[in-house]
């Protein structure tokens, strides 16, 4: 069987019986019910994916993923192409924007050449090139459907190898010149939402470029017309290898029971399309920051991804997952080491009695 069917079959809802026991947990704290706000929300959560109620992160890594893309001589970004290659070098030499974000977190960087343009010969990233950049979708299919399959593969394998050395939380990361214009195609074949919503100004554009990015968008999804049921048809037309990568790290974590952090744009696209893909895969995802790009909240509403920082960044790299970690870290810590209300002779049992009695009194 194919890895993407295997894993999509082995993607399970998270245990509910286990959070409802966080939960009483959480409550048992001394504090008002809900007071810790979405702290206790990951708590919560991260029970449910990992079926314990004590949980400790081992080890951090974020699988950052590279590509270009063809629809880029379309003069839909700014910058040299070449970006995307020296980030791969600047990545796996500690210079991007995500590496003193994750140096801080004490976090890894797991780099993966999944489609960079040219052939990159560094020790440090891994080379699982599907093809050397997607094709300009604007004219054809950005990749076959074949190659969207065996791109979310590598995003499934790499994120796999990970979970076998031991990391216990992963975020998502990526680096490609052009690749929000294929976000917002993405997101834009899915929803058919009104432009403005879908398409912003990216890594930067003038004013006329913007305008030609919209219409870029518009007319690739009416000239290939992908079915919004069919994801890997919306991937493989108007996506990029990027996406496709990060959606199978989504799909691996789901599968492996590992919680996984969003980061932006690309990061929320790529979500969407494993959502797509095998719906029970949100539970196992805990949103970062929310990007200033405008298409980051058309996807906090269809995804019900409500993000936990808001920093104006829009980067990309992973850098929001970094950010965030600590914050996850720090949830974790509330069962562990808070005091509880037996301190006043309360037993669990009483103190589920009383919230249920005000159910509904408290404010969250
Ligand atoms: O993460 C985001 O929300 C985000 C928003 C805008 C730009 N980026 C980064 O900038 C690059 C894409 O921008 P562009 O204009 O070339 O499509 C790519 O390398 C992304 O990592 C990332
Ligand atoms: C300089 C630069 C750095 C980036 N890092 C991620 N995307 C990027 C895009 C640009 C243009």
């Amino acid at each position: 069987m194919h890895l993407l069917q295997k894993t999509l079959e082995a993607i399970k809802p998270i245990d509910r019986a286990v959070m409802a026991a966080a939960q009483r947990e959480i409550d048992y704290c001394l504090k008002p019910p809900g007071s810790l706000g979405k702290l206790e929300d990951i708590a919560r959560q991260i029970a449910g994916i990992t079926g314990k109620v004590h949980n400790s992160i081992g080890k951090k890594a974020i699988v950052v993923m590279m590509a270009d893309n063809g629809v880029y001589s379309e003069g839909v970004a700014m910058y040299p192409q070449d970006i995307t290659r020296i980030g791969a070098d600047f990545v796996t030499s500690g210079r991007m924007g995500v590496n003193f974000l994750a140096n801080y977190a004490k976090a890894d960087i797991i780099a993966v050449d999944i489609g960079i343009q040219v052939d990159v010969d560094l020790p440090k990233v891994l080379n699982r090139k599907i093809r050397y950049g997607t094709a300009n979708f604007l004219k054809e299919p950005a990749m076959t459907r074949e190659e969207a399959i065996r791109a979310v593969e590598v995003g499934i394998e790499v994120t796999n190898a990970a979970i076998d050395q031991g990391y216990d939380l992963i975020g998502t990361g990526e680096i490609g010149i052009g690749n929000t214009t294929a976000s917002s195609a993405v997101l834009y074949a899915f929803t058919g939402a009104p432009i403005d919503r879908v398409v912003g100004r990216g890594a930067g554009l003038t004013d006329e470029a913007f305008a030609r990015k919209k219409a870029v968008v518009q007319e690739a999804v009416r000239l290939h017309r992908p079915d919004p049921d069919d994801a890997l048809d919306v991937l493989s037309k108007v996506g990029s290898l990027d996406i496709a990568g990060m959606a199978g790290t989504y799909l691996a974590c789901a599968a492996r029971r590992v919680p996984v952090l969003t980061d932006g744009l690309i990061s929320n696209v790529a979500a969407l399309v494993a959502m797509r893909l095998k719906p029970e895969t949100v539970e196992y995802m805990i949103p970062s920051h929310i990007s200033f790009e405008p298409g980051a909240k058309l996807l906090k509403e269809i995804t019900g991804l409500e993000p936990m920082i808001d920093m104006d960044m829009r980067l990309g790299e992973g850098t929001g997952c970094a950010l965030v970690f600590s914050i996850v870290e720090a949830a974790l810590r509330m069962i562990e080491e808070m005091g509880t209300f037996a301190v006043i002779g309360k037993t669990r049992d009483e103190i589920g009695d009383h919230i249920m009695a005000y159910r509904g009194k408290f404010p969250r």
